[in-house]
């Protein structure tokens, strides 16, 4: 991984823009360049049958290529990022992915959670894909409260196995991705029984199909779930068990343990079980600025194309680009690109040095971790997915067309919001070890993400129009709101309620300042890295970055200044000063705008969009995209003569 400075003209458009962005060295055009990756026929147009077969198809070409690259050692895991995120991967598989989750979930549980033995045995068949594996844990009855989960592994030490099974409806599985008709393996998380007692969820590997026939085996209950709003290639399924049994070994031991007469090894913590997720909403980061990226790239260029209305009389009519409405619509999210990208990569730093610490069996860090991924995944996946929205309504009605590419972009992003823990639980998470970092503050001083706790309430913010000032501001308005939601939640308490309905009662408050501190840090890591950048970089560079910065800021800045008049010393008149500080540099990143969004280096073929096209040739895409529609492969469709006619006809 290579930082590199890129500057990318435009054609047609005459502006010219630098963005620094970490180059894999990856070979896009070794897949895109491939005609069997592409479909023949637009997805929108096929069934829901078809569209999987297709997605199967493209899915395996696409990992075998990777295969045959990491055989010819050219690059390892950043080539299965690039193929499994936003970019590439939903450029070839639009609507999803059904093996995504064999290689971001299943395999880092074996990982994560298996023995040594068992990483030997099973990451190996994984690793060659001798067997597809899903990551089974929501059923239909619970997907956030996974203590209350109904699956039950019993263990029989007569037969040293555990006995899977469903005792209700609402204890299948339901949702987990390729479960439905790809995966022939999942690691089931299910209540672990032995010698009597219940311990908890705790991951097991079942096998669900033969592996010849790919028939479901005996007391496996299976099948996919059915259309949904977008992903609708990733073959979310169902699964029940009827007393299905596993060997003891099937059970991913390396935190906590069966032993052969029933005896049940405690884990040195029970949350390490849950250590794939706090990966995948790592993750999760990265893949929210990526599309971000792509639909602040579409509506740009869009904008940058078309004309509408006037601004002044008799004068052409301008781009629409040059409306402030409409560069508001697009610039603060362009700055959101740069910021989520760069709380991403620190986020992944942060995660990897912690992940050693764990192995080592030195848990400390462990809880900020989890808090810090949590807000990180929740602000992130929102905004982005308000952002698609936003940046699609910026498109006007083309914005709509399925062409555009936007809509099937939200169906991706918005799915994010919930999955891997839905966004208001997340931020009650952080909210909770926020809470306890505050009633007992000698811990904060210790935590990097934290620390600000410790003097942000007694420090002066006399307004000043700098970033350093919004940051400040923020981490004042965080731990007031923090310190106010501690005040009402130990009131309550006081008052009788107990501390869980009192926390329930408060909680509108406690998401509210686990919000604000998310943003904290997500500003805070945009100016340690523009900080970092500025010595290195062009002074036109730095100073693009710069106004990137501050508009991220400013923006967030304006996005809370209820909470700021409450929390700091914030006066009506600097609101003021706020707001002309936007607009300035709304104007200022004008210029810049179209080559700031090609900088983020993403194809055509990546883009899928009539609209974002980099020659611009919107129009013309647009009726070449329309003339793929069924419907246009015949004059007179037969609905005619069927009933249209007869209607007209008809004497009513
Ligand atoms: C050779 C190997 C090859 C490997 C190849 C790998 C290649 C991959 C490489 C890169 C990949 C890049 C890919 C990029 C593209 C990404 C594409 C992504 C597509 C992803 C598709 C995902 C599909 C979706 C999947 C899912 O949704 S899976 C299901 C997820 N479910 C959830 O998230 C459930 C949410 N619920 C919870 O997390 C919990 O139940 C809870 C809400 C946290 C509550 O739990 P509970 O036990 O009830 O906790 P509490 O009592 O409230 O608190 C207890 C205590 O625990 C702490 N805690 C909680 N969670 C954690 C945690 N995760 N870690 C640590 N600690 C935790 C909590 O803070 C409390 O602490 P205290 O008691 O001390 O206060
Ligand atoms: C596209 C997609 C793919 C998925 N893939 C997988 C997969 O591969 N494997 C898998 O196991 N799962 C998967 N899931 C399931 C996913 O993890 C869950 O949907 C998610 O964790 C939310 O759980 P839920 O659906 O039960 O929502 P619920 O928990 O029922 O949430 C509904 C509402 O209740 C609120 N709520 C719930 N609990 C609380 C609380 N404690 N305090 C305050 N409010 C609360 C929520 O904020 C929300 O507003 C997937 C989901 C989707 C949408």
């Amino acid at each position: 991984m290579s930082a590199k400075v890129v500057v990318s003209k435009r054609r047609n458009v005459n502006r010219q823009a630098i963005f620094l962005i970490t180059l894999w060295p990856f070979p896009e055009d070794f897949f895109l360049s491939d005609p069997e990756l592409k479909s023949k026929v637009p997805l929108e147009y096929l069934s829901h049958k078809e569209k999987y077969e297709e997605a199967v198809r493209k899915a395996c070409l696409l990992f075998r290529k990777v295969i045959q690259l990491q055989n010819e050692g050219k690059g390892g895991m950043d080539n299965f990022r690039e193929v499994l995120g936003g970019q590439l991967g939903s450029a070839i598989l639009p609507d999803g992915n059904p093996i995504t989750l064999h290689y971001v979930m299943f395999i880092p549980t074996l990982m994560g959670q298996g023995t040594i033995e068992q990483q030997a045995e099973w990451i190996q068949k994984a690793w060659n894909c001798d067997i597809i594996g899903t990551y089974a844990q929501t059923e239909l009855g619970h997907g956030t409260f996974i203590r209350g989960l109904e699956t039950v592994a019993k263990y029989d030490p007569k037969t040293e196995e555990f006995v899977l099974h469903s005792p209700t409806l609402t204890a299948y599985k339901w949702w987990p991705g390729g479960l439905g008709h790809s995966a022939n393996y999942a690691v089931v998380v299910a209540q672990l029984y032995t010698q009597g007692k219940c311990h908890g969820i705790h991951p097991f590997v079942v096998q669900l199909r033969d592996e010849e026939t790919h028939e479901p085996l005996p007391g496996i209950k299976i099948g996919e779930i059915g259309c949904k709003l977008g992903m609708n290639s990733t073959n979310n399924g169902y699964l029940g068990f009827d007393n299905v049994r596993i060997p003891r070994n099937y059970m991913l031991m390396k935190n906590s343990q069966v032993l052969p007469d029933g005896t049940y090894v405690k884990s040195p913590s029970s949350k390490l079980t849950y250590g794939t997720m706090i990966f995948v909403r790592v993750v999760l980061v990265q893949d929210a600025a990526t599309y971000l990226k792509k639909a602040s790239i579409i509506a740009t260029r869009y904008s940058a194309i078309r004309h509408q209305s006037q601004i002044k009389p008799d004068q052409p009519e301008p781009q629409i680009l040059d409306y402030v409405t409409q560069q508001y619509k697009l610039f603060p999210n362009i700055a959101s690109c740069f910021a989520f990208q760069y709380a991403a990569t620190w986020l992944w730093d942060t995660y990897n040095n912690i992940t050693e610490e764990l192995e080592t069996g030195q848990l400390d860090n462990l809880p900020e971790l989890h808090a810090t991924a949590c807000v990180l995944k929740a602000v992130s996946t929102a905004d982005a997915a308000q952002g698609v929205e936003m940046l699609r309504l910026a498109c006007g009605g083309h914005g709509y067309m399925t062409a555009s590419n936007l809509p099937s972009t939200y169906g991706l992003v918005t799915a994010m919001c919930t999955y891997e823990g839905e966004n208001t639980v997340l931020l009650l998470q952080t909210a909770r070890f926020l809470v306890k970092m505050w009633q007992n503050k000698t811990n904060v001083y210790k935590l990097p993400t934290m620390k600000y706790l410790a003097t942000a309430l007694n420090r002066a913010t006399p307004f000043e129009k700098s970033v350093e000032w919004v940051i400040a501001a923020l981490q004042k308005t965080a731990a007031g709101k923090i310190d106010l939601a501690n005040r009402h939640l130990n009131e309550r308490v006081a008052k009788g309620q107990s501390y869980e309905d009192a926390w329930n009662n408060t909680s509108i408050e406690l998401v509210s300042a686990a919000e604000v501190h998310g943003r904290t840090i997500i500003v805070e890591q945009f100016y340690n890295t523009v900080q970092g950048y500025k010595s290195r970089v062009s002074k036109e560079l730095g100073t693009v970055l710069e106004q990137l910065l501050q508009l991220y800021a400013v923006n967030a800045a304006l996005r809370c200044t209820g909470d700021f008049l409450r929390f700091t010393e914030v006066l009506g008149k600097d609101i003021t000063v706020l707001q002309t500080w936007l607009e300035e540099l709304l104007s200022q990143i004008r210029p810049n705008a179209v080559g700031l969004v090609d900088s983020f280096d993403m194809r055509d073929e990546i883009l899928s969009s009539a609209l974002g096209c980099y020659d611009g040739n919107v129009y013309e895409r647009l009726f070449n995209e329309a003339q793929k529609s069924p419907l246009n492969a015949e004059p007179v469709n037969k609905s005619y003569n069927l009933y249209l006619k007869p209607f007209i006809k008809a004497q009513l």
